[in-house]
């Protein structure tokens, strides 16, 4: 499945041949995300669901391409909220993740047969104990310099709760080479200031109400999109540029593999949290034995194709040719 051709294999627990350990989901996650070597062409990741607790249809795990754990993944949560929705006929109903349960909602088709999701991104926070992020003795970070990645780009780092670090750039730094070093940099697992890593953005205002996000993602690298990354710009987007763009206002938010939109709240209390809103495709059901899985074995693999790709991707050509990439 993917969201904004962020891909992922879905694993539900209940089709499990046995029980699987921690090592093993880890070490499955790299076998069948390997880019090279993976199954059909890998994945950014596996979406572990399990039923959750009283009150969720389902629990989500989110576990990166190089086996570690994240808390969070807001494409990723758009397809498992669809493939719940078709276990559950449920159009609305939460999601346990690691630290919240969140709300998901069936939302319009995006497109002929390019059915849409809308999910809540939440908790947010700025502060720098959440994001396990060391600069001095900042306690947060909002438009300012990180003399040591860059002279002139001026970062904002969010938690949603995954960890994010944000800039706003024009088009040429967009598309050229220092997303990949500062983000490669900070997710060495040896640099001082993220030691645990954290998704690097790259944003730019395209026009009022529609920007462009580029990732680079702790434990996978570059990636078509990311949903958590196109909330926490979108925020920053709002905060910083509040004569563009206020609460409660749609964003249309391009990445390389498509188009999101999203939608700032903010509560009583002053904390937000975003709507994120977007395709949840399914690409094939597939069919493989868990001892040959886990040993990077795909030779007897069955892959059945829903035919869902090809709308997708007549809807993301039209829409890419609207942003101005
Ligand atoms: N692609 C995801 C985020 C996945 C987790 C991320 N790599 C992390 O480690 O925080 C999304 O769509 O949000």
């Amino acid at each position: 499945m993917h969201g904004s051709n962020n891909d992922f294999f879905i694993l539900d627990e209940k089709n499990l041949e046995k029980n699987i350990t921690e090592d093993e989901l880890s070490t499955l996650a790299r076998a069948v995300c390997d880019r090279q070597h993976g199954l059909h062409g890998g994945a950014d990741g596996i979406l572990f669901v399990t039923s959750g607790h009283t009150g969720v249809a389902g629990k989500m795990r989110v576990i990166n391409a190089d086996g570690s754990e994240a808390s969070m993944c807001g494409n990723g949560i758009r397809t498992v909220a669809r493939y719940l929705n078709e276990k559950s006929g449920l159009d609305e109903f939460k999601v346990e993740t690691m630290y919240a349960d969140l709300e998901v909602k069936k939302s319009e088709n995006f497109a002929p047969d390019v059915p849409a999701f809308d999910a809540e991104i939440s908790p947010v926070s700025f502060d720098a104990a959440d994001l396990k992020m060391h600069i001095g003795n900042k306690a947060k970070l909002i438009d300012d310099l990180i003399p040591e990645l860059s002279k002139t780009l001026k970062f904002s780092a969010v938690a949603v709760p995954n960890p994010h670090l944000i800039t706003f750039v024009s088009h040429d730094v967009l598309i050229g080479s220092e997303l990949g070093k500062i983000a490669s940099y900070l997710n060495n697992g040896e640099n001082p200031i993220f030691p645990d890593g954290v998704n690097v953005s790259f944003v730019e205002i395209q026009e009022p109400k529609q920007i462009f996000v580029r990732t680079y993602e702790r434990g996978v690298g570059y990636t078509n999109a990311c949903g958590t990354a196109m909330s926490a710009s979108s925020l920053m987007y709002v905060l910083l540029h509040p004569e563009q763009c206020g609460t409660e206002q749609l964003i249309s938010v391009f990445n390389p593999g498509g188009m999101v939109k999203t939608c700032v709240h903010q509560r009583e209390n002053g904390s937000y949290w975003m709507s994120l809103i977007g395709n949840a495709t399914f690409v094939a059901e597939v069919k493989l034995a868990q001892a040959a899985a886990l040993k990077g074995d795909f030779k007897h693999v069955v892959w059945n194709e829903t035919g869902e790709q090809k709308a997708y991707e007549k809807f993301a050509a039209e829409v890419q040719g609207g942003s101005h990439k």
